[in-house]
């Protein structure tokens, strides 16, 4: 990668000298204007393509008409004056070309005014978080991704947060604690593991109603833009594990922050800049690299996951999905959601048997972490929501025996073998004259009949 000259650090040639003589530029990787550094990520507003066309569409004006932005892996930037002034970017932590590129690439897409990235998806709820203030109140969900349900009750235990956990599938359970003490309200939908929907208007309006102060901030990590734009629904703030759909092939971690008020953005940014989780310039890089095949990946990952979803449930599995007529919230999240996205979960009524079938699978990787090309299987509650003690699992109806699958793009039918073959030896299913059924499915119900609607 070739090093722009000093006097146009934000690799555009388009530098020009200031009124005391320093040549400095205000033009940054897409040409746009730009105030002194650090650089803001605003993108030009509206969309002017379909999503599909915008998640590949980059407007650059590299000096050397680079196809794909540079890598500027550099952590700080030669200034042209004693007072350090001159350059758009000065120190890497505080702002870098190829992050900012990113930031506006996402930007673009998530709908929003401007997008921050950062080096996790807990750093960040992390970053987010730190607009709290002690003694403030936090109303979330009762089905929370287990990293964010530890951070929020380390900030109880040790911030004097004071945090709600309520059913947010009942806006009417929010109502009843929301109170001018309310700063923060953390939703997801769909929830992960357990795929309940979150009516993210109905509650948006509700807390902005009841306190205008409050922010609405909204986990999409387990739709991505490209099936839901929480800020298009009334939430304040959106944030995902650019680690998921985003990059797509488990090859980084990253977190994404979107918003629409600017100021809400310079106060998320001054954290970002003084803890120093701003996304490195490679990880940048590999992340706008993934973000461009988002569209074909999810079409595919989707695809499947209905297949599978179908064909779970017509073996008699109770089967968690929004895709499924039989999801009591179908209607809802199909109010909001572009798509049902590719993370389902089911149950077989024992967690031996769950267990068996975990490790009777092959092509389905025993893993943490979803939204990749490749195919996952995991336990959550002894993997990625271990976190949550057992009783608050408990209380929380978070059945053991648990199974998320996590689909990839892989050949439907070679999926739907090696999960029959895994159910077959795992003894999850009764042989019959057509095929298999799952234990005890026709006690519980009869075939077609809603698994989940008698929650
Ligand atoms: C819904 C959800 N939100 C946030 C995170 C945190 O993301 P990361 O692993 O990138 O820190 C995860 C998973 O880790 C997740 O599943
Ligand atoms: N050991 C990790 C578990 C990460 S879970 C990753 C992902 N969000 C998922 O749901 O699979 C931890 O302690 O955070």
């Amino acid at each position: 990668m070739a090093s722009p000259p000093a006097s146009s650090v934000a690799g555009s040639s388009k530098g020009k000298i200031d009124s005391t003589g320093k040549a400095f530029t205000r033009k940054d990787l897409d040409g746009h204007d730009l105030p002194p550094s650090p650089a803001p990520s605003s993108p030009r507003p509206g969309r002017k393509y379909a999503l599909a066309t915008e998640l590949v569409y980059t407007e650059g004006s590299d000096q050397y008409n680079a196809s794909s932005v540079p890598i500027y892996q550099s952590a700080t930037f030669k200034q042209s004056s004693a007072t350090g002034g001159g350059g758009e970017y000065d120190y890497t932590r505080s702002g870098n070309p190829t992050r900012t590129h990113l930031e506006r690439h996402l930007a673009k897409i998530m709908n929003a005014n401007r997008a921050l990235v950062v080096s996790s998806g807990m750093g960040a709820l992390d970053v987010i978080t730190r607009l709290l203030r002690p003694g403030d109140e936090v109303i979330t969900g009762d089905d929370l991704y287990g990293g964010s349900h530890r951070l929020l009750k380390y900030l109880s235990t040790h911030g004097g947060i004071v945090v709600h956990h309520v059913d947010t599938t009942e806006p009417e359970e929010v109502r009843k604690v929301v109170s001018p003490k309310t700063a923060m309200v953390l939703l997801e939908s769909p929830t992960n593991p357990l795929i309940k929907i979150v009516d993210i208007p109905s509650i948006a309006t509700l807390v902005h109603d009841a306190n205008p102060s409050a922010v609405v901030a909204v986990d999409n990590t387990m739709l991505s833009p490209m099936l839901q734009n929480p800020l298009d629904l009334g939430a304040d703030i959106v944030y995902e594990s650019g680690t998921k759909y985003l990059s797509g092939h488990h090859d980084l971690m990253a977190g994404v922050i979107a918003i629409n008020d600017p100021t809400l953005g310079e106060r998320l940014y001054f954290t970002i800049n003084a803890s120093g989780c701003g996304l490195s310039p490679f990880d940048s890089w590999l992340l706008l690299r993934g973000v461009k095949t988002l569209g074909v990946r999810m079409e595919k990952q989707q695809s499947n996951a209905q297949r599978i979803a179908e064909f779970l449930e017509t073996h008699g599995f109770r089967v968690r999905y929004p895709g499924l007529k039989s999801h009591p919230q179908y209607d809802l999240h199909w109010s909001m959601a572009r798509g049902a996205g590719a993370v389902l979960s089911f149950e077989t009524g024992d967690v031996n048997v769950s267990e068996r079938i975990v490790e009777s699978a092959r092509l389905w990787a025993i893993s943490v972490s979803f939204g990749c090309v490749n195919s996952l299987i995991s336990m959550p509650c002894r993997m990625s929501h271990a976190s949550i003690d057992e009783k608050t699992r408990r209380d929380r109806g978070m059945p053991e025996d648990i199974i998320r699958l996590c689909v990839g793009i892989e050949d439907c039918e070679d999926l739907i073998d090696d999960l029959s073959r895994a159910l077959v030896q795992a003894g999850a299913v009764n042989i019959t004259p057509d095929g298999f059924r799952a234990l005890g499915a026709d006690e519980e119900q009869t075939l077609g009949e809603s698994p989940i609607l008698s929650e």
